[in-house]
């Protein structure tokens, strides 16, 4: 890109608005649903309805507005992920990390996922969540047990959060700004 074209994109940036579009996914009950509550409102609540389908919701952030794809995470619903990711421009996965059990599955839909040809390329953000509970994993292991490190032909890069408490939905939100930008 040469200079007058990085020039040009700033003064754009001031001006207009850009859109960018994420897929949320993740297995029935990680948090996803909440996640976008907690980004678009504020709001948390303990009593969620598991997502049937897919919502849209549409996010402004500064002079970004987002368009949030929040996917269900039952089994029924997986194999619509695929077609849900296709598009995006980036895919954010959220994981339990209190939930030991389920670790296993969610790294094997995880990895699924990613072996689809037509989401080549398209960078990943892990969140690993409800880190206010007891027995939540590290980043460390959370990388290690759900198999990122083998992940390299795409950007890929790992939060821990907690939409009960809020914690780190700024670094969620700072990444996916950079990323609309880096897009256009
Ligand atoms: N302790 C704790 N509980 C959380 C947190 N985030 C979400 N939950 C709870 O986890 C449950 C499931 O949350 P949802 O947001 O509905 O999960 P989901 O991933 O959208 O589930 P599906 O729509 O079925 O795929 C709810 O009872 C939430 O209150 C968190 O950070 N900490
Ligand atoms: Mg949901």
């Amino acid at each position: 890109m040469g200079l007058w074209e990085v020039v040009l994109n700033w003064l754009r940036s001031l001006f207009f608005k850009q859109e960018m579009e994420l897929s949320l996914i993740g297995l029935q009950n990680a948090g996803k649903t909440s996640l976008v509550n907690v980004v678009a409102t504020g709001g948390y609540s303990e009593d969620m309805i598991p997502t049937v389908g897919f919502n849209m919701r549409k996010v402004t952030k500064g002079n970004v507005t987002i368009k949030l794809w929040d996917l269900g995470g039952q089994p029924r619903f997986r194999s619509m992920w695929e077609r849900y990711c296709r598009a995006v421009s980036a895919i954010v996965y959220v994981v339990d990390a209190a939930d030991h059990n389920n670790l296993s599955i969610s790294k094997s839909e995880l990895h699924d996922l990613l072996s689809k040809p037509a989401l080549s390329g398209i960078p990943l953000l892990v969140l690993g969540n409800k880190i206010d509970k007891a027995g939540a994993l590290s980043k460390d292991a959370l990388t290690d047990q759900m198999g990122l490190r083998s992940i390299t032909d795409r950007e890929v890069c790992c939060y821990m959060i907690s939409c009960k408490n809020s914690t780190n939905i700024d670094s969620v939100i700072d990444w996916l700004i950079k990323h609309s930008k880096s897009k256009n």
